[in-house]
């Protein structure tokens, strides 16, 4: 996976937005979005077959624009989507677990917080980590207290060469801090989600970051 494809990472499901979820993905898309993830989790989540029909109307945005789709801890759906790649937590299955199951062309993201958990990714070959949450956030019920961009200064100084994203409370003023501690893109969720014009968003947030 280039590493490019982290540089404006957009995370989004049913609950986080109180407009149709299609249309604000595809506007996301059009100001610049180059990665989504389906993140259908806490209060108000679909299930079951809803779940799994949103997911594949939001792929085959995904898919109109050549954008990787993108499932979050849910790797049955992913496979039952062909997603193109699963993101797990440090509570879910071990990323070598999921491997087993997933055909080997799936981008896999783990989220890291610590030197332990960066190093155990590398070793079990996934293709990005995700750190955070970098600032305060509200939209994920039970984060912890924010790890800030100077988690990422650390990872980069003891040798974690794995691609980075910066996830949790991200937005125009601060995004430029993540990409400086040596991430390779931002991921976020209601920057966009809950924009008034989530293309615009997208556009600003896009501009507010130089590599
Ligand atoms: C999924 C997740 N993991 C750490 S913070 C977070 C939520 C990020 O949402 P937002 O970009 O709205 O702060
Ligand atoms: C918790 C997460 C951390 N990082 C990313 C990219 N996605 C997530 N769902």
């Amino acid at each position: 996976m280039k590493r490019e494809t982290l540089s404006l990472y957009f995370i989004m499901g049913s609950n986080n937005t109180s407009e149709d979820p299609l249309i604000v993905l595809e506007q996301a898309i059009m100001g610049g979005v180059t990665c989504f993830q389906y993140r259908e989790k806490g209060s108000g989540a679909l299930t079951g077959i809803e779940k799994e029909k949103l997911g594949r109307e939001l792929m085959s945005v995904c898919r109109k624009y050549q954008v990787p789709f993108i499932v979050n801890d849910d790797v049955d759906l992913a496979i039952k989507l062909k997603a193109d790649g699963v993101h797990t937590g440090q509570d879910d299955q071990p990323l070598e677990e999921v491997k087993k199951m997933i055909p080997s062309s799936m981008i896999t993201g783990v989220s890291a917080k610590t030197l332990d958990e960066a190093r155990e990714a590398e070793k079990q070959g996934a293709d990005y980590i995700g750190v955070g949450p970098m600032f305060a956030t509200k939209t994920k019920e039970d984060a912890e207290a924010p790890v800030g961009p100077s988690t990422i200064q650390q990872l980069r100084r003891q040798k974690i060469t794995l691609p980075i994203v910066g996830i949790g409370g991200i937005e125009v003023g601060n995004a430029q801090q993540v990409i400086d501690a040596g991430a390779d893109g931002i991921s976020l969720i209601s920057a966009i989600s809950q924009a008034k014009d989530p293309e615009q968003a997208a556009r600003l947030l896009r501009e507010s970051i130089s590599f």
